[in-house]
């Protein structure tokens, strides 16, 4: 299974696919703009591949219908406990589909909900990783920003380049990204359309690791290995514990914090993490 990405390679190869292929006959459904795969340790890492290339992953309503649907079958799956989302070595995302935007009104758009299908990735229960080699413009860096973690590749570059369309960034590119980067890089990227990239990205905190290309989508399988080996119903827990810290208050969130903290002391898993500390053995989580 991990010989998919043994080879150094980040993108998934032929024989990769037709592996995903006979996979999906075990379980996963086949999609026309995405790959999604189960990886890790028992199968405990979901991997969503965004795979429309010659268009560098431009983000068309159908694309992410494909991958709403494979996050809903991801989450049903007890079995997986973290996912990963990735592109190609040349493009995470380009953004989204300007051909499919050029004639829309804004009847279109308002009448439409153009977007409201976009947010279900940050309201997702189960922690995702985005791991960014290439592009990641417009809409395309705000996906990775909608996930939890982004690792990022030496290639990476990110920007939000809808000034030089004409428009705005519409899902998150002017709210999370001054949260992530600070108010003055945010705004010269939202003004300029200028990029930054990994290395600019990383000394500013919109990613938390930079990795070799070839390398980086393994070792985003590997920390959502490790992620999935804790409970699952903490890790939703302590998710959205940390989001809270954007939306609330400081002190609201560590009240929030403390809420949930105690709470955790309803749970099975809670009292085996502990036990299995002082009995000097692996605790055996249940997710419950
Ligand atoms: C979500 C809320 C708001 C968000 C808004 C946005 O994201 S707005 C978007 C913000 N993003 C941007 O403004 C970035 C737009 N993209 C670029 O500026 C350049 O493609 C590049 C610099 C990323 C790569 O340059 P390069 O010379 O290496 O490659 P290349 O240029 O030859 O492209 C290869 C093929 O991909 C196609 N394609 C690419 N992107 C898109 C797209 N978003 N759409 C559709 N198609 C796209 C391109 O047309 C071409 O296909 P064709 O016509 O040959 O059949």
């Amino acid at each position: 299974m991990s010989a998919l990405f043994t080879t150094g390679r980040a993108f998934l190869s032929r024989a990769a696919k037709s592996a995903a292929f006979s996979r999906s006959l075990s379980g996963l459904p086949t999609y026309e703009n995405i790959i999604v795969e189960k990886r890790g340790k028992n199968d405990s890492v979901g991997l969503i591949q965004l795979n429309r290339p010659k268009a560098l992953n431009a983000l068309c309503d159908a694309l992410f219908d494909d991958v709403n649907d494979a996050l809903d079958k991801l989450s049903e799956d007890k079995g997986v406990g973290c996912l990963v989302i990735t592109g190609n070595e040349k493009a995470f995302a380009a953004g989204a589909d300007i051909k499919e935007m050029q004639n829309k009104t804004f009847v279109d758009c308002a009448s439409g909900n153009f977007l409201g299908h976009w947010g279900r990735v940050s309201k997702n229960r189960k922690p995702i990783i985005a791991a960014v080699n290439g592009f990641a413009l417009g809409g395309g860096c705000e996906l990775a920003m909608m996930c939890d973690i982004i690792y990022a590749g030496e290639n990476a570059h990110f920007g939000q380049p809808e000034i030089l369309l004409g428009t705005i960034p519409g899902a998150g590119g002017t709210q999370r990204l001054p949260r992530y980067v600070g108010k003055s890089l945010a705004m010269e990227m939202v003004l300029t359309g200028n990029r930054i990239n990994a290395q600019t990205a990383l000394s500013a905190g919109l990613v938390s690791k930079i990795f070799p290309t070839g390398r980086l989508v393994d070792e985003a399988i590997k920390t959502a290995e490790t992620i999935s080996q804790n409970s699952q119903l903490i890790v939703a827990l302590a998710k959205e514990s940390v989001n809270k810290a954007y939306e609330t208050t400081l002190a609201e969130g560590n009240e929030f914090e403390k809420k949930i903290f105690h709470a955790t002391f309803a749970t099975a898993d809670r009292k085996e993490g502990m036990t299995a500390f002082v009995e000097k053995r692996k605790a055996d989580f249940k997710n419950n």
